[in-house]
């Protein structure tokens, strides 16, 4: 028997191990089973391109758990190593990378995700087990061998008797770790992160209920077999060319990645990329509903198909963050602080290849079937309004297929847009003004009243439309976005028309003081405007500006400071033609103050603004006036 001394230049590199690795804990299975999986890999290439004429098989990589023993066994039927590989990989090589390691981080404990980056994947194993065996045989003709090592730098290695080709990895658990050698929680991590490892993992076996015959009597127990428990899908969707896939087949697989998950997913992007980085995956677009909190089923990191993370910040621009499905690329530097990903050039490189690709997949669909596009634009929008407003490049792209879908369900382009209403809707200065509304209920009798005069009103809806708004004014020359009740309708695109009043100024004047004598200061500014007979005698505006930088406020960052705490102010408009008015300004004192009160509380009323113990009095008092 040989014992040796690992050859590592500080004393003792497992309590290192231990310390810097401790949040990470679980990650040994995946090491250990990444190895066995690249061990069984290099055997594949060796046998298909003609060095060795062993058999390859169908190999498969077991774990075992043995709670008695308390032991874990990953046995894989790869490659193997010689007594001189061990003593290669294993003592030296493997602790190259751990001096490298230790170098590195031996005076700050900052991060501590670094395993596999330095090759330190093996010993790993010494972060649940005191003591690790490796009994190996390589597909050469050479005995096998048997390498213990007990958590300290002293190993044994010596000649064993296994027959079969392979590794098998003895982790004799700590008593710390004991959840490990519990069923339930080895299979947790085997789907975690080896749900899609390129060679089948058994873990045990399991029952599998036989289907029926279709003459079976009703009372007929279905039988029962025997099956090998396999964890893994070796050949799952993303590493298949997207021409070998049906639509079905994507979707089968999001049902496979989130089994929890029962809606349908609108539309995939299968990612396939070589060069300047290499990077596949799919990513659906989810139905998206208004609450961005959505987040539970996210986007998996891969690489080689073994999963790394969930979180994918960084990685994937923000606004997609929303979605959902797989990205797997060696080329993505794992296990490293997230502020460093942000600024590696790969990472920029792949965020910006996902933007375009996302961006040119949201173009053929529309391009292709646009009115299927139309259908789905509800569920999309939300990403790609946050897509334009984050975004530059996504924002450049996107003008060509971002909808703005009218009141009636006419859905143009921005440039549709433009052209729809540029003869309507310019006003007197040569401003494009786009009318729009928020909510189609609330807003009812001023979305009509502009349909009356010829407008088109589009209907905008997101949480974060004012933003989106802000940035298109600003890009684009002579455009402005009002929506339909920040002013009354003559006023919402202003012409040089002169307006008929049939009050003189000083009639205008007294009613004015009429009305202020009744109406709150503080809360209204009251505007004479002669309008339409037929109009509203009083309508409450909100002006676009005050209420857009509020809104801005409200759903974070932009607006002006400040203007999220301003009280809310509204404009009284006061229609001078309206027979009404007249009457409120012929009237007697005291009628004038309750025909002005309950016109006041109708206007409010017709704005959601009349609420409690107000809107209660109001109720009272008008089933007085029709009693
Ligand atoms: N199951 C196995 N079968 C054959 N060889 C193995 C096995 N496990 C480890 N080895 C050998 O030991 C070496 C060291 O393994 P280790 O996991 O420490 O690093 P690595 O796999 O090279 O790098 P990393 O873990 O960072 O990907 C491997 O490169 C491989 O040559």
């Amino acid at each position: 028997m040989a014992t040796g001394k690992i050859n590592v230049s500080v004393d003792n590199i497992f309590p290192l191990i231990k310390k810097f690795l401790y949040s990470d804990h679980e990650i040994f299975l995946r090491e250990l089973i990444s190895n066995a999986t690249d061990a069984t890999l290099k055997l594949k290439h060796l046998t298909n391109i003609g060095e060795t004429d062993v058999e390859y098989g169908n190999p498969v990589i077991d774990i075992k758990v043995d709670k008695e023993n308390k032991k874990i066994h990953v046995i894989d039927q790869g490659i193997g190593m010689t007594k001189e590989e061990v003593e290669k990989y294993i003592n030296e090589v493997a602790f190259s990378g751990a001096e490298e390691f230790l170098d590195k981080y031996k005076d700050s404990a900052k991060d501590s995700g670094i395993i596999g980056h330095f090759g330190l994947g093996f010993y790993s194993a010494f972060m649940v087990a005191h003591k690790v065996e490796i009994i190996t045989k390589s597909y050469k003709d050479e005995p096998a061998a048997h390498w213990t090592c007990s958590g300290t730098t002293e190993f044994t290695l010596e000649d064993a008797d296994k027959q079969d080709r392979g590794t098998e990895i003895i982790l004799h658990i700590n008593e710390d770790d004991e959840e490990f050698l519990e069923e339930n929680r080895i299979e947790e991590l085997l789907v975690k992160y080896n749900k899609f490892m390129p060679i089948p993992i058994r873990f045990g076996t399991r029952e599998e209920t036989l289907p029926l015959p279709d003459d079976a009597p009703e009372d007929a127990k279905p039988e029962t077999k025997t099956v090998d428990n396999i964890i893994n899908n070796p050949d799952p969707a993303w590493t298949k060319q997207p021409t070998d896939l049906e639509d079905k087949d994507y979707k089968d697989f999001y049902r496979e990645l989130y089994p929890m998950q029962f809606e349908e997913p609108l539309f995939h992007i299968h990612l396939n990329v070589d060069y300047p980085f290499n990077l596949t995956g799919i990513l659906y677009f989810p139905k998206m509903s208004q609450d961005m909190n959505m987040q539970r089923d996210k986007i998996q990191l891969y690489q080689n198909q073994v999963f790394v993370t969930d979180n994918v910040e960084g990685i994937v621009p923000e606004f997609l963050t929303m979605l959902r499905g797989v990205i797997d690329s060696p080329d993505i530097p794992l296990n490293v602080s997230r502020s460093y990903l942000q600024a590696d050039g790969a990472v920029k490189k792949i965020s910006s290849y996902i933007t375009r690709k996302v961006a040119d997949k949201l173009k053929a669909l529309f391009n292709n079937n646009r009115e299927d596009f139309q259908e789905k634009w509800n569920d999309i929008k939300v990403v790609i309004e946050y897509g334009m407003l984050t975004e530059d490049k996504f924002y450049e792209k996107a003008q060509k297929f971002a909808l703005y879908p009218t009141i009636d369900n006419e859905y143009y382009t921005f440039e549709e847009l433009k052209e729809a209403i540029k003869d309507n809707q310019t006003d007197k200065d040569g401003n494009l003004v786009i009318l729009y509304a928020s909510n189609q209920n609330e807003q009812h009798s001023y979305i009509e009243a502009a349909k009356d005069k010829g407008y088109k009103v589009i209907l905008l809806d997101s949480p974060i439309i004012s933003h989106l708004l802000q940035k298109l004014e600003s890009s684009e020359e002579k455009i402005t976005f009002t929506r339909v009740d920040s002013d009354h309708v003559d006023n919402l695109i202003k012409t040089d028309e002169e307006k008929i009043s049939k009050l003189s100024d000083d009639e205008k004047e007294k009613l004015k003081g009429d009305f202020e004598k009744v109406v709150p200061k503080e809360k209204y500014t009251i505007q004479m405007e002669a309008m339409d007979s037929n109009a509203a005698p009083l309508m409450i505006t909100q002006p676009e500006f005050m209420r857009r930088m509020k809104e801005m406020q409200q759903t974070g960052g932009g607006g002006m400071f400040g203007m999220g705490n301003m009280p809310e102010m509204y404009n009284l408009v006061v229609n001078t033609n309206h027979p009404l008015t007249a009457e409120i300004l012929s009237a007697e004192k005291e009628t004038q103050q309750r025909l002005i009160k309950q016109s006041l509380d109708l206007a409010r009323l017709s704005q959601n603004l009349l609420k409690g113990e107000e809107l209660t009095a109001f109720i009272k008092r008008s089933f007085e006036m029709v009693k």
